[in-house]
């Protein structure tokens, strides 16, 4: 026969001849006494041993029987408090008695009622006499609460307490001691559990784990299961998780499409035309030097349609409108058909706005996208060569300031940013302009977290729109970086990306 090691444990500690306890096997077997119970029981279920239980009766000292095992019961302190008055010649007077007995408020009730009970004297008129017959060291009260005091405030069985059930029943009335029940199990073999030691009893091997193949074959019936430590370390799982900034741009974009927005697409490598040209920004703009343009030494880009191009050209030389004025400096369409990375998806913007990309648009429109740019800038906490921004515009009639800021407080309250701020800025191509920001959650700093403005005239009479149009770029970083609390962009993204970080950061919103 096979069992599980802790059966055959129970079963070899458990006697024949005499009825053993399941505390007594538990200290012999080191085990748990539950773990010997359950074995015990198991063993039952096979008809192995038999359990057996005994209910006892259990007393406890209650706080006011503890403070009586000290003081002395009521009634013995006015008994010697009586004697020491002189009460047992002739009868004294109860209030200095209860006086020199230290009683107190309905100790004294207690005192008088128990005194007359045990017949420990009288009392008459206010007057007290003890007998001296008496001897309150033999009441059998006091000395059940001294048994009770030894035993340490551990239940003790009533059977060891050698005293009259009278004499409980009294203490409990009285509220000195709290009665209880405890169940003692106890264990035999059986005939059959006798035969089973002596043909020979092995013990299961213990199984880790269930498996298909337990299940199956129905072993996992008899199987020894190890307990599990639920307090173990264990090696931490990692599953695929999506990055912190694809994250947010998922829910970027679920934002705007949310307010209404359509998504732009477009080339990485640009002509200058849509990137720079468009945007009124003169050839010799120092961010168009090579100093701060990824420049492709590819071919220039060619099909931008002919009269776009004059109308830029003419906005540049000329200005537009009948106040215009232009830069009157030089213009190359050659140069603006070279290609760079772009420095921002503005150039979507142009596209989509001049009719190039998707059809030709009637207010009210409204666009973004949430792509990468490429700068090249100085690497900081704040900045990295390649970046995403979040792109966006609404073309309508008569759009002010505040439809740009109301735009902007929606937007960034999805992500609970609600104290954005607006700083006055320069482009050369909205006026008025913003710049935005906002307040990082760890270091209280205000970080810049986009830029924006409404198009000027020059740019979007050559592109054929001839209403208000509010754009904005604001970068996807930066708002991770509020959003998540990071300190250094380079945490998020780049060769120096802090995986750590990236495993548990939530993104917020
Ligand atoms: N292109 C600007 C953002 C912007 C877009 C549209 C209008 C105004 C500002 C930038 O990269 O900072």
């Amino acid at each position: 026969m096979r069992l599980p090691e802790r059966q055959l444990a129970v079963l070899e500690a458990a006697s024949a001849t005499d009825e053993r306890t399941v505390a007594e096997i538990a200290a012999e077997t080191d085990l748990k006494p539950e773990t010997v119970a359950g074995a015990a029981f198991d063993l039952a279920d096979e008809g192995l041993v038999e359990v057996g239980s005994e209910t006892d009766e259990t007393l406890a000292l209650t706080d006011e029987g503890r403070r009586y095992v000290d003081a002395g019961l009521p009634e013995t302190r006015l008994y010697r408090a009586g004697l020491d008055a002189g009460a047992d010649a002739e009868p004294v007077s109860m209030g200095a008695v209860i006086g020199e007995a230290g009683l107190d408020g309905p100790e004294v009730d207690i005192a008088l009622a128990n005194f007359a009970r045990k017949g420990f004297g009288s009392v008459d008129g206010g007057e007290l006499s003890v007998d001296l017959d008496v001897d309150p060291d033999a009441d059998p009260e006091a000395t059940a609460l001294d048994a009770l005091a030894d035993a340490d405030g551990e239940g003790l069985d009533a059977d060891a307490l050698d005293v009259d059930e009278a004499v409980i029943d009294q203490l409990d009335s009285r509220g000195l001691v709290a009665v209880g029940e405890s169940v003692t199990r106890t264990v035999r073999l059986t005939d059959d559990g006798v035969d089973a030691l002596m043909t020979g009893v092995e013990a299961t091997e213990r199984v880790g784990a269930l498996t298909p193949e337990l299940l199956a074959s129905g072993e996992w019936r008899d199987a020894d299961f190890a307990e599990y430590n639920v307090e173990a370390d264990a090696e931490t799982a990692r599953g695929g998780r999506k990055h912190v900034l694809r994250r947010t741009a998922d829910r970027v974009k679920d934002v705007l499409v949310g307010m209404g927005f359509q998504e732009m697409e477009g080339p990485h490598a640009d002509a200058d035309f849509w990137i720079n040209d468009c945007l009124f920004m003169p050839q010799d703009h120092p961010a168009r030097t090579h100093w701060d343009r990824f420049a492709l030494d590819v071919d220039r880009m060619d099909g931008i349609p002919d009269e776009l191009m004059a109308r830029v050209e003419a906005a540049h030389r000329d200005g537009w409108g009948l106040d215009g004025d232009g830069y009157h400096s030089p213009w190359s369409a050659d140069f603006a058909r070279e290609v760079a990375l772009r420095g921002h998806t503005t150039s979507l913007s142009m596209r989509y706005l001049s009719g190039v990309e998707g059809a030709e648009l009637e207010p009210p429109q409204r666009y973004f996208s949430v792509e990468k740019v490429y700068r090249n800038d100085t690497l900081d906490p704040t900045h990295l060569l390649e970046f995403f921004q979040i792109e966006g515009w609404v073309m309508a009639e008569d759009l002010s300031v505040r439809d740009l800021m109301g735009t902007f407080e929606e937007f960034y309250r999805q992500f609970g940013i609600t104290d954005i701020r607006f700083k006055p800025h320069y482009n050369p191509y909205t006026e008025p302009s913003f710049e935005l920001f906002g307040e990082h959650p760890e270091t209280g700093e205000e970080i810049e977290i986009g830029n924006s403005g409404v198009f000027r005239e020059e740019v979007t009479g050559p592109l054929g729109v001839d209403c208000d149009v509010m754009a904005w770029g604001l970068a996807l970083e930066r708002l991770a970086m509020l959003t998540t609390g990071a300190e250094d962009i380079r945490d998020l993204h780049g060769t120096l990306a802090d995986i750590d970080f990236l495993r548990n950061a939530e993104v917020s919103y």
